[in-house]
């Protein structure tokens, strides 16, 4: 139950998702059905792959992003088909719909699959019926975001958005945006210039992950030289204050994901993550959930612990909404179909509270 007589007002509050990999969204148990149906022998050479419930207590030990990565990477490798990228995807927008998301934006790393023989093809063709099938059944929108991986040279960067834009992706809507993601202990963001001048020039969404374990001079590269349009993560910006301020007047969108950022110990409690900076230097943010397989709680747990630690007000939570919508990649019709939704679930709310007593 959340702080402040808000948990009924998070739950069913209209919300949008910026930071998901979909990858992150396959738990220990469709990661065993997977691995069953697919003929595959989950590594034997790491205990942790003995049972679902195994992995689960390894992922409650995280020590790093990069110790989270491994098994990231390891997990996914029982992703084969267009079915299995179809059902992933759809079973991440079902829990999201109980969580009260009506738009996500989802992140996929292509280059993972392609280097284990999958073909691009493949996820984007699962992935997009997924999509698709999420707007139909559900009624949530929803827009892909293809990700670089630091893990990986930025000539197979160059080849991810070559093959995406020679396939017309960011043309016929099948692709919303270009992100980077990966170990921040590889390389330097500005490595990999040319592919986001590239994506600029071809006016294609950018973002970045940026200040969630390397520091806040990340996060002015990708700004600066990336010409990233929102920020991944970004926790360590409130490091900056003058970086802030810059962030707040341009009204960037940075994608907060505040379990994630306890798991893998960028962090040790909720009360380190920068809330309250941000809404003091008026910094756009939205809270979002990353990997939530692997970190324990989907969109809403995220709310519901930030919501505990800080005890935001009514009008601070429309804030973020707004800030979440306004952010949001896409179209303009979408943006106010989705105000209109926040708008009529925070009248609705206010309404049922009870008037304060007259003196
Ligand atoms: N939290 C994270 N940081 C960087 N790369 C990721 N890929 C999946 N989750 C990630
Ligand atoms: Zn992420």
């Amino acid at each position: 139950m959340c702080n402040g007589g808000l948990h009924s007002f998070l739950v069913t509050l209209p919300k949008c998702e910026h930071h998901l990999h979909i990858e992150g969204t396959l738990s220990p148990e469709a990661l065993f059905d997977l691995a069953k149906r697919n003929n595959i022998k989950l590594s034997q050479d790491d205990a942790a792959f003995a049972s679902p419930a195994t992995l689960l207590e390894r992922y409650a030990k995280f020590s790093s992003l990069d110790d989270f990565l491994h098994y990231y990477f390891k997990a996914m490798e029982v992703l084969l088909t267009e079915p299995d990228f179809e059902t992933l995807a759809m079973n991440y927008f079902e829990t999201a719909k109980k969580d009260g998301v009506v738009h996500a934006e989802v992140f996929f790393d292509p280059d993972a699959h392609t280097k284990r023989g999958i073909s691009y093809e493949t996820v984007v063709a699962g992935l997009r019926k997924g999509c698709e099938r999420a707007q139909k059944e559900l009624g949530i929108s929803s827009v892909l975001i293809v990700c670089v991986l630091r893990n990986h040279s930025v000539s197979d960067a160059k080849s991810v958005l070559e093959v995406a834009m020679k396939a017309g992706h960011f043309s016929n809507g099948t692709l919303g945006g270009l992100g980077m993601s990966g170990s921040e202990k590889v390389g330097k963001p500005e490595d990999w210039e040319e592919v986001f001048t590239t994506a600029k020039n071809a006016k294609i969404h950018r973002t970045a992950h940026a200040g969630e374990e390397g520091p806040p001079e990340y996060i002015s590269t990708a700004l600066g030289r990336l010409h990233t349009e929102r920020i991944d993560h970004g926790r360590t910006l409130a490091e900056d204050p003058e970086l802030m301020k810059e962030v707040a007047t341009k009204q960037i969108l940075v994608t907060l994901c505040p379990l994630s950022n306890i798991c893998l110990r960028g962090i040790k409690q909720m009360s380190e993550m920068p809330i309250r900076k941000f809404i003091d230097a008026k910094v756009h943010f939205s809270i979002n959930s990353d990997d939530p397989a692997y970190f324990g709680g989907y969109i809403l747990a995220n709310y519901c612990s930030v919501q505990e630690e800080f005890n935001l007000s009514l009008g601070e939570w429309e804030d973020i909404a707004e800030h979440a919508i306004q952010g949001s990649w896409c179209s303009a019709e979408r943006k106010r179909e989705l105000k209109n939704l926040v708008y009529k679930h925070s009248m609705k709310f206010r309404s049922s509270r009870p008037m304060p007593a007259r003196r």
